[in-house]
């Protein structure tokens, strides 16, 4: 699904990423981890367009897309959430699920001023997708509450509703359980679980939490100081000597300045 060969992104004098290489395969759920500051964020970014790498390419399906706007990524089937949850808080679950349609299909302003029958028809398509989107996330009973009086969890599972909208193929989360309780993210697991095997959508996560990272994963790579220091499954990441040194704050290396 997605190839990173080579990938170098340099802010001024600070190496954020540096020669990175990534290989995430159809329908995985590929974990991405590493301490604060390792680049992950910036990977992301740059996988999804929202910053442009220094070198080093990234294929989506075969296709170059490491010089394609957001806009252009998500129109080949890539769509991101951020590390803070990002809907619209005083409307209601429904019209933030529809939001995602919206963006995505901008209809033409003529045929929404005068109503035409090809736009009537978009509508009606949107809503009948929206109401299986939050059927799928376990959402539709709460269709017309206010998104923003949600737990968070919830509101987590709106922002990936709003994210199907777009029928991605890949699905890229910075930190889906960030400040949830357990039972939150497991019912996040489950989901993405769901996801990975109902409507085969390939995964990319970043995550702190260990144990939702091995619970899901099938192949994880960890970043250390902008480099790649392994990549493989879980029982190996676990128990590869680097990455415990990483993590244990002893093997810890300062950015590579150029
Ligand atoms: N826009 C930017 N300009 C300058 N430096 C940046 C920029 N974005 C990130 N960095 C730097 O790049 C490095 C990697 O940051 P990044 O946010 O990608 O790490 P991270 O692994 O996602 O960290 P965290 O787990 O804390 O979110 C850091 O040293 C950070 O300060």
């Amino acid at each position: 699904m997605l190839e990173v060969k080579g990938l170098t992104k340099k802010f001024g004098g600070l190496t954020a990423l540096n020669d990175v290489n990534m290989s995430v395969a159809d329908g995985a759920i590929h974990g991405l981890i590493g301490p604060n500051g390792s680049g992950k964020t910036t990977l992301i970014n740059v996988i999804s367009g929202f910053c442009a790498p220094t070198s080093g390419s990234i294929t989506m399906a075969g296709r170059e897309i490491s010089s394609l706007t957001p806009y252009a990524i998500s129109r080949l089937g890539m769509v991101r959430t951020f590390q803070n949850i990002n809907i619209f808080p005083e409307m209601t679950v429904l019209q933030n699920s529809l939001m995602g349609n919206f963006m995505h299909e901008q209809p033409n302003l003529g045929s929404v001023i005068v109503g035409s029958k090809g736009y009537r028809a978009q509508v009606k398509r949107s809503m009948e997708l929206a109401e299986e989107m939050l059927n799928f996330v376990g959402l539709a009973e709460v269709r017309n509450k206010q998104a923003g009086t949600m737990p968070y969890g919830r509101q987590r599972k709106l922002e990936i509703a709003r994210a199907l909208m777009t029928r991605p193929k890949l699905l890229v989360l910075d930190e889906p359980v960030a400040g949830m309780n357990e039972q939150e993210s497991d019912a996040v697991a489950d989901l993405l679980l769901k996801l990975q095997a109902k409507r085969n959508i390939t995964i990319i996560l970043i995550e702190h939490d260990m144990r939702f990272v091995m619970k899901l994963c099938s192949l994880i790579t960890v970043l250390s100081a902008g480099k790649v220091i392994a990549a493989g499954i879980s029982t190996e990441i676990q128990n590869n000597a680097e990455v415990i040194s990483v993590y244990l704050g002893t093997g810890r290396k300062k950015h590579a300045r150029n």
